[in-house]
């Protein structure tokens, strides 16, 4: 592997040097590299897979980490919508989109699939962007016909539907390689229904992605019902709209019932967890390990900038930290329930309690595992996004989209002990780790980070 720098001297003794220098030239053979562009890995080094954001909305870099005070929809009323707005002016667009890619890059987001705004030109920037830098990306012209809350932040239906048709055919005509238009009916509630048909119609022939949002908080899911009353349930508007296919990722799905995760299955839709989000506009959570047990396919998303991290390893955190919370709040209830049953049974003769069904049960669920965290951020986002033939893992014939982790940089972090196992090296970064660790990123084979010009 190269890093386009000096190739370090081998510290070993002559046997061993004799012997890896040997197994090098075999492999240079069996794989056809040029043996002067390899590099040997400093010490604790390791190469992990790429970080796969299924969730993120690029014009929001340009306020994270603030108006985190209030709840979804009023959020998106006085500070989203009124900021994307401004995204029409192509120079703040290529701003911060240029930002926000970069900085994505340098945390280890190797594919993110991105929210643009409603404005084709500028979406088609970002899409230019990510393209220059080498970043895989899927980007999304927002289709937005309906908003009552910030009316001057519209498009009518006839405009929405034609401006995504250029958009789409302005990015095949570019024949990018990694980076591709996605359908993004921004959620139910700011679509008409024939918005949502046709959107469905141009996926289909096109060929093409499609994500948006879904059941993420109590009140978008009231004001979603009031609207669609001849639909059974949320998930019910998208499909029967032709929107949930087997390229489909929807963000959040807090309040998906069993039924709604049923129709994700057979349909072969995916959902992208986005907790940092849902706990910052106090949404709700998602019980991730039930979604992997209805076998949904899922991947993690930063939901910039309802989530206020840019980092995957931070959606891989708070992922972890809501199924925690999520189970001991299950353990209290199904405690609590002991108790009460307990007391009843003592008062009135109840059966016992095993085998009475008013406890509530655990269902067996479990703690969301680091191990399963960690693939959430790489091979299920790529499951998520369809493209688990092309990236998520090193498997053999897929594209090398990965980060080269230095445990002990300079200026680290996090320290390092002796006795630590490669594992417990693993851990370490995913748990304290940031951008400083990820000293080189590469995108199908290419380094990407450090940038270009050295910045
Ligand atoms: O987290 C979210 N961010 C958004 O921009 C948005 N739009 C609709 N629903 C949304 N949820
Ligand atoms: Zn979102």
């Amino acid at each position: 592997m190269s890093n386009g720098g000096p190739r370090k001297p081998y510290t070993g003794g002559w046997q061993h040097w004799k012997k890896h220098a040997e197994k090098e030239a075999q492999l240079a053979l069996k794989w056809k590299f040029d043996e002067s562009k390899i590099e040997d890995l400093g010490k604790n080094e390791f190469f992990m897979p790429g970080m796969i954001d299924t969730h993120i909305h690029a014009p929001q870099y340009s306020f994270i980490g603030s108006g985190m005070d209030r709840p979804l929809l009023q959020w998106l009323e006085h500070i989203t919508f009124p900021t994307e707005e401004k995204f029409s002016d192509l120079d703040l667009a290529s701003n911060i989109y240029e930002t926000v890619v970069r900085r994505t890059l340098k945390n280890g987001t190797t594919t993110a699939c991105y929210f643009a705004t409603i404005h084709t030109d500028a979406s088609l920037v970002l899409a230019d962007i990510a393209d220059r830098y080498g970043q895989r990306a899927f980007i999304g012209k927002v289709c937005m016909d309906s908003n009552t809350a910030y009316p001057e932040y519209i498009e009518s239906t006839e405009e929405s539907i034609a401006e995504t048709q250029r958009f789409v055919e302005a990015m095949q005509n570019m024949k990018y390689d990694r980076v591709k238009p996605i359908i993004t009916p921004r959620f139910a509630v700011s679509c008409s229904e024939r918005l949502l048909c046709e959107l469905g119609r141009l996926a289909d022939s096109y060929g093409l992605h499609i994500q948006s949002h879904i059941s993420e908080s109590v009140a978008e899911i009231q004001e979603v019902l009031n609207l669609f009353p001849e639909y059974n349930n949320y998930t019910e508007v998208y499909s029967k709209n032709k929107l949930l296919t087997n390229m489909t990722v929807m963000a959040h799905g807090c309040y998906l019932t069993d039924e709604e995760l049923h129709l994700f299955r057979s349909n072969g839709s995916a959902i992208s967890h986005c907790p940092n989000s849902n706990i910052s506009l106090c949404s709700g959570h998602l019980d991730v390990s039930n979604v992997i047990k209805q076998k949904v396919k899922v991947g993690l998303g930063t939901d910039i900038a309802g989530g206020y991290s840019i980092s995957m390893l931070d959606a891989i955190r708070k992922a972890i930290e809501t199924s925690k919370i999520l189970f001991m709040e299950r353990e209290k209830r199904r405690k609590e329930s002991k108790t009460i049953h307990n007391h009843l049974q003592e008062e009135n003769g109840m059966l016992p309690e095993k085998e009475c069904n008013c406890r509530i049960k655990n269902n067996g669920k479990k703690v969301l595992s680091d191990q399963e965290a960690f693939r959430l951020a790489t091979l299920g986002g790529s499951q998520a996004l369809n493209i688990d033939h092309i990236t998520g893992n090193f498997e053999i014939n897929k594209e090398f989209d990965a980060l080269l982790i230095s445990p002990e940089i300079h200026n680290s972090p996090f320290d390092v002990f002796s006795q630590f196992s490669k594992e417990d090296m693993v851990q370490r970064f995913l748990y304290l780790g940031d951008d400083r660790n990820i000293k080189a990123v590469y995108v199908a084979g290419r380094r990407v980070v450090p940038f270009q010009n050295n910045s």
